[in-house]
């Protein structure tokens, strides 16, 4: 088992705004904590794109066998975007668990809402931008982007914004700063467990 494990051994769900830096703040946990963390693997109907990997970027499934998995209860949350299903399943997180990794999930709002209605205890952490025209320009700064594409993520933040507002997360950190964004991530992930 890695010696940095957290103590909590709960899953971590991370979400936020796309574009507010929740790769950017998870990567940086995995690097400064080698073989300590995993990304939960979704499952997906689409197809491989070049130079993605089964297993490692997401489980290729058939949209039968993605449908009976949800008719089995097998996915703590999953959804459809355009023509393609996407999952992330109970046994991914049961398995990686098991190995010793502390789990993190990195899902869109419909899916924390579906998280928090499984069996599964999971860690909530949202991760918002210091404002909204400082999301703006980082989606921008990403460069890859369409403007349709911008305007669709930046109300959908809107959404996200108001439902971290209502409370539902353990914590909520603003990644004005990258270094102190990291370092109350850190200090979260690796907080004692509270009874
Ligand atoms: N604290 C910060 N200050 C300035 N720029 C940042 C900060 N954190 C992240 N960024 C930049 O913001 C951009 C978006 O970051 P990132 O891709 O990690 O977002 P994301 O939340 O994972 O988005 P998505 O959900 O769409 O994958 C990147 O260009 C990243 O370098």
């Amino acid at each position: 088992m890695a010696p940095d494990l957290p103590p909590d051994r709960r899953p971590i769900v991370i979400s936020g705004p796309s574009g507010v830096g929740k790769g950017t703040l998870y990567k940086l946990l995995f690097s400064r904590h080698p073989d300590t963390f995993t990304l939960s693997v979704s499952h997906t109907t689409r197809s491989p794109r070049p130079g993605e990997q089964h297993g490692v970027d997401y489980h290729y499934v058939s949209k039968e066998t993605f449908l009976d998995l949800v008719a089995k209860g097998g996915f703590v949350e999953h959804a459809q975007f355009g023509d393609n299903l996407y999952g992330t399943s109970k046994m991914t997180i049961e398995e990686q668990t098991a190995k010793g990794k502390a789990v993190v999930l990195d899902i869109e709002m419909e899916g924390v809402k579906q998280v928090q209605k499984s069996s599964i205890d999971a860690r909530y952490v949202f991760i918002a931008p210091p404002s909204d025209e400082e999301l703006e320009r980082r989606l921008r700064g990403r460069a890859t982007e369409k403007e349709e594409s911008i305007q669709k993520r930046l109300a959908q933040a809107k959404k996200e914004i108001t439902y971290a507002k209502t409370g539902v997360h353990h914590t909520i950190i603003v990644n004005d700063d990258l270094e102190k964004a990291y370092k109350e991530l850190e200090e979260f992930v690796y907080a004692p467990v509270s009874s």
